[in-house]
């Protein structure tokens, strides 16, 4: 379990992370979702006692990571996987890394197993390995103390789809063991494919959290009409929320059916008619994302 409350951090006048809270469940997967700088990297480093708080706080299995005693034994942390020293072997890097978690050599075929690297791969060089192999080591470095908490930043960057799916399997099996997992990625795909529950933030400030599938549904529902302006008058006046797309589809809070009703009863021509989540959580991410940054712009204003 991992709480974060009220966490803030401000560098100068600048506020890196803004007062986020939430909490990452043991079971679950939670991924941590947002574009390039809005403050991902920074809470993680919170989540570690690498950077101090303003204000607020962060708990790993109900303390401060480092009031933690040997925190790798609870705590597999990946924070930037292109930062292993590129002459030591991938087994020499686990070793080291068993070695501070006081864990048993054996540890290191375990983590390497896990991963799914080859001895073979494991006595090259980290500087002659992909982007892909350096992520599985760094994985197999979170793993070797054997943790019940994961905090993992970017773990997917550089995998193909087959790798990202092999990701899944593994956090998946790892959560399903009751462990928790905490993920950060920029990319909605990558995320929308392994994590369970989400919380996303622009600009420092939680957006949106929660089931994947809660978010989904908050999607609301698309509709098309020849009719729109008095389709989107009727809804409006029927207490649901109405936007307008590009494309000139309404999306609405109502359900479809809702939808369907009242254009019956106003017996207005309906086109298309569909759940917006059907677009995928990327249009939502991009929306909230973008009226984040309206918002902010508004408050420098
Ligand atoms: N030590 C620091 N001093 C000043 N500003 C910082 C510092 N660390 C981070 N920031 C700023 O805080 C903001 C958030 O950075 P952070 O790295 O946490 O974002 P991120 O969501 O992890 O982005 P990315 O996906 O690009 O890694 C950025 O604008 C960054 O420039």
């Amino acid at each position: 379990m991992i709480q974060i409350e009220n966490l803030t951090r401000r560098y100068g006048t600048f506020t890196a992370v803004d007062d986020i809270t939430f909490t990452a469940r043991p079971g679950r997967v939670t991924g941590f979702l947002g574009p390039n700088g809005a403050g991902k990297s920074t809470a993680m480093r919170m989540m570690v006692g690498l950077t101090t708080p303003t204000s607020g706080h962060a708990l790993v299995l109900g303390r401060p990571y480092r009031a933690l005693p040997t925190p790798a034994r609870h705590v597999g942390v990946m924070l930037d996987a292109t930062a292993q020293h590129a002459g030591r072997t991938g087994r020499e890097t686990l070793a080291l890394a068993a070695a501070m978690a006081g864990m048993p050599r054996r540890a290191v075929d375990t983590a390497l197993e896990r991963v799914g690297l080859t001895p073979r791969e494991a006595e090259r060089r980290v500087g002659a390995y992909s982007l892909g192999m350096r992520q599985r080591l760094g994985l197999a470095g979170a793993l070797v103390g054997d943790p019940r908490v994961l905090v993992l930043d970017e773990p997917a960057n550089g995998l193909d789809p087959a790798g990202i799916r092999w990701m899944r399997g593994l956090l998946r099996d790892y959560a399903a063991d009751g462990g928790t997992v905490l993920l950060s990625s920029h990319l909605l795909h990558e995320v929308e494919q392994i994590a369970d529950d989400l919380v996303m933030i622009g600009h420092g400030r939680i957006v949106a959290q929660g089931t994947k599938e809660e978010l989904l549904r908050g999607g609301g529902t698309q509709v098309g009409s020849p009719d729109r302006a008095r389709l989107g008058a009727a809804l409006e006046r029927a207490g649901h929320e109405v936007t307008v797309r590009q494309d000139g589809h309404l999306v609405t809070s109502a359900t479809a059916e809702q939808v369907a009703r009242l254009a019956l009863t106003e017996q207005l021509l309906v086109t298309d008619l569909r759940p917006s989540a059907g677009s995928g959580l990327e249009e939502m991410f991009l929306q909230l994302t973008a009226a984040e940054a309206r918002e902010s712009v508004e408050v420098a204003a």
